[in-house]
């Protein structure tokens, strides 16, 4: 007999269901007895494919219908990817475990051609994300840069249809799903800085349920947390989220050191600043904080605020 079941609230892409999938097994794996089970729903997020998000507006596009099922108790914990999850919470909800990281690299997609560099001038480059597209056409000014969005499966029938050249993905998501052959490259980090939390996955659940906090310590990953908490306290010091022209990596040099590199560039490639830190793990909080200021210092704020603005 099960000794309790736990309800696992998720969007229902592909991507989304690996994904709580992969906390199930991990949570029956370390508690022989408790019975996992998957409450799908559909996010806005999902349901607006037309629209560049950085339009839609408001930060949490995939995360809050989960959040409302954590709320009026028809779910215990939210699997999010950590890239998708705004810097606060709503009041009674909190992150409670960080995963241990899969690769988080943006990687280069293409039937044709087999890296960035390899592409002729004009061909078209499918992303929706400000963040991939500021840096490509900062590299890449004589490329074509064309709106995609979908879930991960979408986009890859959208090249496959030839309406791209290429496409520019997470690498994390292509090898959850088992896409690896898909990557003809993964794009370094100097060329294509990650989006805060990338490859990341967290875990939400409620403030006060001490009892499913235990039940997730076995699922944290510290290394991976004190990278992401570095990420994020430097996006939340910008404001910002995964659907600007933001993007930032923390790695560690040594064991004893993290250090954080970040960005923020106009979507056109025009103007890119950058900042890094670096710092003991346990200050990843003031790390973030202190990249971030550096890049504000260098007027990071005009920038963002033009892209709020149009
Ligand atoms: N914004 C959508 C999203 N959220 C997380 C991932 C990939 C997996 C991850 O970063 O953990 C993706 C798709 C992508 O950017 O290609």
């Amino acid at each position: 007999m099960p000794t309790r079941t736990l309800t696992i609230a998720t969007r229902e892409s592909p991507l989304a269901l690996w994904q709580a999938e992969y906390v199930r097994g991990a949570l029956e794996r370390a508690h022989p007895g408790l019975e996992v089970r998957l409450l799908g729903m559909t996010s806005r997020g999902d349901q607006l494919l037309d629209v560049p998000l950085a339009k839609v507006g408001g930060k949490g596009l995939f995360v809050k219908e989960l959040e409302t099922a954590l709320l009026d108790g028809s779910a215990d914990i939210a699997v999010h990817s950590m890239k998708d999850v705004p810097m606060e919470f709503p009041q009674g909800l909190r992150l409670g475990v960080i995963c241990e990281r899969e690769d988080p690299t943006d990687a280069f997609v293409s039937n044709r051609y087999r890296s960035l560099g390899d592409l002729p001038g004009g061909a078209v480059v499918g992303t929706s994300s400000l963040r991939r597209e500021c840096q490509l056409r900062a590299r890449r000014p004589d490329l074509e840069v064309k709106f995609l969005r979908g879930n991960v499966n979408t986009r890859l029938r959208k090249l496959d249809a030839g309406e791209y050249d290429a496409i520019i993905l997470a690498s994390a998501g292509l090898l959850r799903l088992g896409f690896e052959d898909r990557i003809a490259g993964s794009i370094h980090v100097d060329d294509s800085l990650p989006a805060g939390g990338q490859g990341a996955v967290g875990i939400e659940l409620r403030s006060d349920d001490g009892e499913v906090m235990e039940l997730l310590r076995p699922l944290h990953h510290e290394d991976t947390a004190r990278r992401v908490i570095a990420e994020r306290a430097m996006n939340r010091r910008l404001n910002g989220g995964c659907q600007v022209p933001i993007a930032c990596y923390a790695e560690y040099v040594s064991a004893g050191q993290l250090r954080l590199r970040g960005l923020v560039g106009r979507p056109d490639g025009s103007e890119i600043l950058r900042a890094e830190g670096s710092a003991s793990p346990k200050d990843a909080e003031q790390l973030g904080i202190a990249v971030a200021d550096d890049l504000l210092e260098q007027g990071a704020e005009a920038i963002l605020a033009e892209v709020y603005d149009d």
